[in-house]
């Protein structure tokens, strides 16, 4: 049996977790490079859970600069096994407005200057990634907002944008007419790399505005961005509590697969492995490489 450890990421405006209590903070280092910050572990009800603010405490990364692999790994080390994602996100859609939560399934990465795996010359896997979102996960938190109160819009595709500038309006329209839901600059590489390490991983994405194609609403800036954000922090940390307290004390099997993610995925034979990779992927694949 795997104790089941709730991971959350704070992004944009969510930089600590309300509610978490028996705070320690702790350094964790990884081969991989400097994490955002460090973790805060401490636990909600019986849960243990642990916090990450992505962009770092005073926002010091860059959507392009987070090291996004050093992260994944330290959440790794640090046991989790599911991690809930607060993102908040432009929409492309009159319904998904400023202040509400979507519950989004699936991703589009339109990224290019980030390290989007663990993996690489050495050591070469392939893991599936169909079903970006645990549904069991996503569900938890569907029927923690039902428990709350609170609304949210199930299922939706989050396009994520490289930035740092936001998008042309020829872009916005172009993501509309693909029928992209919305958008944000952090999900990817993030959940590709929870998938690696075999981390569920669900994004509560939280709508802050309607990016510049609509006819009616200013053009997105950073500052409506951070204040729909700090509006809906406290709610944000309602739905997770909500989630942390229902949540199992063993790890559930994923239905998308992530938490065997790795099995037969990776290509190298044994004898081909650059050792020194494969130490790097101590925690994110030591179930099966060492296993
Ligand atoms: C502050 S506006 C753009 C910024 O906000 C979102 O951050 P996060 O996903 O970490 O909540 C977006 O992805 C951009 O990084
Ligand atoms: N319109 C937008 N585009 C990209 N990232 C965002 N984060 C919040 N709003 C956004």
């Amino acid at each position: 049996m795997t104790a089941a450890v709730l991971g959350v990421i704070g992004g944009s405006g969510v930089y600590d977790l309300p509610g978490l209590e028996d705070i320690r903070e702790e350094t964790i280092a990884s081969p991989w490079g400097e994490p955002s910050d460090a973790l805060r572990i401490g636990r909600i009800g019986q849960t243990k859970v642990v916090f990450l603010a992505r962009h770092g405490r005073g926002h010091r990364f860059s959507p392009t600069g987070i090291n996004y692999r050093a992260n994944i790994d330290v959440l790794k080390r640090a046991g989790v096994t599911d991690i809930v994602s607060l993102s908040a996100c432009g929409s492309f859609r009159n319904e998904l407005h400023p202040g509400l939560f979507v519950l989004v399934d699936q991703f589009v990465d339109r990224t290019f200057g980030r390290a989007t795996s663990f993996f690489g010359n050495g050591c070469v896997a392939h893991v599936s990634f169909a079903h970006p979102v645990g549904p069991a996960l996503q569900k938890r938190i569907a029927a923690a907002a039902e428990a709350e109160g609170i609304s949210v819009h199930k299922g939706g595709t989050y396009v994520c944008m490289e930035g740092p500038q936001f998008s042309t309006l020829a872009e916005s329209k172009h993501y509309k007419a693909a029928n992209f839901d919305v958008i944000g600059m952090t999900n990817m590489p993030e959940a590709k790399l929870a998938r690696e390490a075999e981390i569920t991983y669900a994004t509560i994405a939280m709508v802050t505005d309607f990016d510049c194609w609509h006819p009616s609403h200013d053009s997105v800036d950073v500052a409506s961005v951070v204040a729909v954000a700090r509006a809906n922090a406290g709610r944000a940390a309602q739905l997770v509590a909500r989630v942390a307290l229902d949540f199992p004390a063993e790890r559930e099997d994923c239905p998308a697969g992530s938490h065997r993610a790795l099995d037969g995925a990776i290509m190298t034979a044994a004898a081909h492995r650059d050792p020194e990779l494969v130490a790097k992927l101590d925690a994110v694949a030591g179930r099966v490489l060492n296993g």
